[in-house]
């Protein structure tokens, strides 16, 4: 009797059904969805994955839930073998059902609207998430993507090597060594890498860390014992975006132990992407032996952003929170504001808050009024979380303890998240440090300040003014 053709595609969706019915992740249910039987062998299946990725994927955290169901279904014992078929890829390109996730931030065209995010947006405020919901270690904050970005003289380079190697991974250029001043859009650059990468090649392990959280998390896990863990965090992964590598300096164990993470990453053709206030060659505290290897990719600078980019980077922002500006204002703010992207960011933010704030057209005159207040002699490296603190305790009466500590009284909360959004404002530390200086917080809460104070500022005219008057207040303070 001739057996009956096996219907391997009928086998498949009832394992994948199964699989499904017994709880996964959505990135988990995509890669089965990517995944193809092409055939049974005695009790081997054959399964086919159109990437790398997807097979290290399915081998590390698949297998086994996948082998039993087959087994299940098939009544015997079944192993899997798995390879690579690249001509599915296309299959993957060509229908949209078998995407995972909407495509997280897809390449943008530069200065304009561009294709519209396809990141949800987070809605900034306090129901907003800091940063992703996915399921995985990534964390990437989705406002940071290619389409956000607007791309320039200053920074043309540094975007095309960053579109490039989210596109070819370790073929391109590895690492990328991106360095730059504050606020030019090198950690905008880093979330982008990790959400294109995502977006088309589903499954890809992405982690994104600043170095200073590298270095808290290596030393809490040789405390804790669990150096394993750590080393499994940072080396398996098939993108680590590393930001700030400067604050690694001097840190001699925690540089060690980059040292071999990046050695493990680039010998497994995995990218490394690191970030840094001052090119390779002027970095101290780094053995030599690290240094060198940061050049042996990429090097690429961004600058400060001319007119034209500046104008284009308002435009975007002011579309992105829906405000009509027009071109004076627009021109106004970017012709005082010309060495910081931040900085650039925030005046436009108060600009639109003290128009919605009073009911006003937004005018030249107004906005000169509300820059008054923020441009002046704007010095941030002179403004210090210290002075910061003082003059927010100060201000709501309550003492440092309070406005550091871990109270979560409404007054105190409120005070501390306005003290944050100033730190971010108005000096160039970064998210970690900020968090550290109000008693060793996570980056993910100063962020959370930030953006809920930015949405309030133009909702709450109380506080608004007394964004202002502190502003004024410690600049004054920090001027002496
Ligand atoms: N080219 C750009 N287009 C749009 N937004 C930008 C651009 N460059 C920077 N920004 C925005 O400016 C702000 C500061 O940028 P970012 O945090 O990436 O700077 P940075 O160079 O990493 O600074 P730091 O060294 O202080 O961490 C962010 O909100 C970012 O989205």
């Amino acid at each position: 009797m001739t057996p009956l053709p096996v219907d391997h595609q009928a086998i498949w969706q009832r394992v994948v059904a199964d699989l499904e019915k017994n709880g996964l992740q959505p990135r988990e249910q995509a890669f089965l969805r990517l995944t193809k039987l092409l055939g049974l062998l005695d009790s081997n299946a054959l399964l086919a994955v159109p990437y790398p990725h997807t097979k290290e994927m399915l081998e590390t955290t698949l297998r086994q839930p996948i082998e039993d169901s087959l087994s299940r279904e098939l009544g015997h014992d079944i192993r899997l073998a798995i390879t690579v078929d690249e001509d599915l890829r296309q299959a993957v390109d060509d229908d949209d059902d078998l995407a995972p996730e909407p495509p997280v931030g897809t390449r943008g065209p530069g200065p304009g609207p561009g294709p519209g995010a396809a990141v949800p947006q987070t809605p900034a405020g306090p129901a907003g998430p800091a940063v992703t919901g996915i399921a995985d270690d990534a964390r990437l904050n989705p406002k940071y993507t290619f389409d956000t970005f607007v791309s320039g003289p200053s920074n043309r380079f540094a975007h095309a090597a960053s579109l490039a190697v989210a596109e070819s991974p370790a073929r391109a250029y590895n690492p990328l060594f991106i360095y730059g001043e504050s606020g030019l859009g090198k950690t905008h650059l880093l979330h982008a890498i990790g959400h294109y990468a995502r977006s088309l090649y589903p499954g890809v392990r992405v982690r994104y860390v600043n170095s200073e959280e590298f270095t808290n998390d290596f030393i809490n896990s040789i405390r804790d014992e669990k150096a394993g863990a750590f080393q499994r965090r940072y080396r398996n992964v098939d993108f680590l975006l590393i930001d700030d590598i400067q604050f690694l300096q001097g840190k001699e164990q925690t540089v060690e132990e980059f040292f071999h993470t990046f050695n493990t990453l680039h010998n497994s053709e995995k990218q490394v992407v690191i970030t840094s206030d001052q090119p390779p060659k002027r970095l101290s505290g780094f053995a030599e032996r690290l240094r060198s290897r940061f050049e042996w990719g990429l090097l690429t600078d961004v600058q400060p952003p001319d007119l034209e980019t500046r104008l284009a980077i308002l435009r975007k922002k002011a579309a992105q929170e829906r405000m009509q500006m027009p071109d004076d204002v627009l021109e106004l703010i970017g012709t005082r504001i010309t060495t910081n992207i931040r900085e650039l960011e925030g005046a436009l933010i108060r600009v639109m808050a003290f128009g919605s704030l009073s009911g006003q057209q937004v005018t030249n005159d107004l906005a000169q009024h509300v820059l008054k207040d923020i441009v002046p002699g704007s010095d941030p490296s002179r403004i210090t979380v210290m002075t910061i603190i003082d003059e927010v305790s100060d201000y709501f009466r309550i003492s440092k303890d309070e406005l550091c500590g871990t109270s979560r009284s409404r007054t105190l909360v409120n005070a501390r998240q306005i003290a944050m959004y100033l730190c971010r404002e108005l000096t160039e530390l970064s998210l970690p440090k900020i968090g550290q200086a109000f008693g060793g917080r996570d980056h993910t809460t100063v962020m959370h300040a930030e953006r809920k104070i930015r949405t309030q500022i133009g909702e709450r005219r109380a506080l608004y003014d007394q964004i202002a008057e502190l502003t004024g207040i410690i600049r004054k303070a920090s001027a002496r």
